[in-house]
């Protein structure tokens, strides 16, 4: 197999020099900082830059809005007039709690078990990295690609990507690309078998807010603030329930049912030790982070935030911070084209030597959905097995064999993508029927 016949000896999980330099170099990325709600990506990029031109890729840094760079590489295919090849990733971290840290999430500690700890290990500046090393040994071997090859870094993905991929997206400089397909994150597992994922849920994140007569802590009267929300809550509470229940009972899955998890509250006059006791204040809010799967009725959903979470009758109104994904096209996987691409991914991974599952909607949101909604079919996938997840988790890691396995698979995934050749999946030569393609309602 081809996992066994590396000549090159580095960057294929033997332990070796190669294999070191590209773990140091993950550790490097993960100490910058890129961290909400202020991240600093000028260290990161420089650092980005610097490897692409170690790699002889060519470079691009676009900042569509001020202080969120774009940094797109490229590595030039033999023939560039062919539609392109797209790796994306995110630079950005979520926030940490450090004091829950066993390490410093920004030092990117290896222990014993080669286990590296840092904000991003998994989530996802690793895949990032996995990218460019399989770049590295690729070139080593002398391989060079029939097709453009683009790896993008990205700002801004962890709080809606809407000045990162969304502005990218729309761009020019996107059109240009000629994408016939993207790549972008998933989520990892702790099986040995890799999840694969064709789609994605789409976020509505929501605010509702009451008003109401303030009045004596003291005092029984009906519709304070407080009590108007409440009654809110428990509505949402009932709906989430019968929602959890289907999956509780094994009917559904994640990606099948409408998510709605409380994430702020906000009432009350705060003080310097705590809050205004005897006071029912006149205002009071909570905000929800709302999945949908692709083909929820979304009209259906909108009506009961009306009717029943936000009802003027209780003095409630409602916005939303971000509502993303529109009825029916909602991140699902594109067009007929994709089979074509889940067809060579399988045979990659496959060639790769590892197990994997049927493709699946994410539970989370990515970047892809803004390459899929530009009709360009994107898959998600995150080569991290045998690991417990720890995406917005403290304690976040990534074991380094976990690491170099990532980048020989990607290396399979480069291989097959990079130089397929009959690339007219319209004509009736591309018989890439997948029966296997398992897309849930679809
Ligand atoms: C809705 S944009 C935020 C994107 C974020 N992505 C991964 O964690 C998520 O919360 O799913
Ligand atoms: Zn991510
Ligand atoms: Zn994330």
């Amino acid at each position: 197999s081809s996992l066994g016949s590396q000549e090159h000896g580095d960057g294929d999980g033997d332990g070796d020099d190669g294999d070191k330099a590209a773990v140091e170099r993950l550790r490097q990325y993960l100490r910058f900082p890129t961290v909400h709600p202020d991240p600093d990506y000028g260290p990161a990029v420089q650092f980005l830059l610097a490897q692409a031109a170690s790699l002889a890729l060519d470079t691009m840094v676009k900042e569509f809005v001020a202080k969120k760079p774009v940094v797109l590489l490229t590595w030039r295919g033999q023939d560039p007039s062919l539609p392109s090849i797209l790796l994306n990733s995110h630079m950005d971290v979520v926030p940490v709690e450090v004091e829950d840290w066993k390490y410093d999430p920004f030092g990117a500690f290896m222990d014993s078990n080669g286990d590296i700890y840092a904000r991003g290990a998994q989530d996802m500046k690793s895949i990032g990295i996995m990218y460019l090393e399989a770049i590295r040994n690729l070139k080593k071997t002398g391989f060079r690609p029939l097709r453009n090859v683009h790896i993008s870094f990205v700002p801004d993905e962890e709080i809606g990507g809407v000045d990162g991929f969304g502005q990218f997206s729309k761009s020019e400089e996107f059109r240009n690309l000629n994408l016939a397909v993207g790549l972008d994150e998933g989520s990892g597992t702790e099986t040995e078998s890799y999840r694969t994922f064709a789609g994605e849920k789409s976020p509505w994140w929501l605010s509702i807010k009451a008003v109401g007569t303030p009045g004596h802590g003291s005092k029984l009267y009906d519709n304070s603030a407080v009590e108007n929300l409440l009654k809110s809550i428990e509505a949402i509470s009932i709906f989430r329930t019968s929602e959890f229940d289907k999956i509780k009972s094994g009917k559904a899955t994640l990606a099948d049912v409408v998510s709605v998890n409380p994430v702020f509250l906000k009432a009350g006059t705060p003080t310097p030790t705590g809050f205004v006791m005897n006071v029912q204040p006149s205002e009071a809010e909570a905000g929800f982070d709302i999945r949908l799967p692709p083909f929820a009725d979304r009209k259906a959903i909108e009506r009961r935030i009306a009717d029943e979470w936000a009802p003027p009758l209780r003095n409630m109104t409602y916005k939303f911070i971000l509502k993303s994904g529109g009825e029916g096209n909602a991140s699902a996987i594109a067009a007929e084209s994709s089979k074509l691409w889940w067809k060579l991914f399988e045979t990659a991974l496959a060639k790769a030597g590892v197990k994997f599952s049927k493709p699946e909607i994410i539970y989370g949101t990515t970047d892809a959905r803004y390459v899929r909604d530009q009709g360009v079919p994107a898959l998600g996938f995150s080569p991290i097995a045998n690991t417990i997840s720890l995406l917005h988790n403290h304690n976040e890691y990534l074991n380094m064999k976990e690491f170099l396995k990532g980048i020989k698979v990607y290396e399979e995934i480069l291989r097959i993508f990079a130089n397929y050749k009959n690339f007219d999946y319209h004509s009736d030569a591309a018989i890439y029927v997948i029966d296997s393609l398992y897309i849930r309602n679809f």
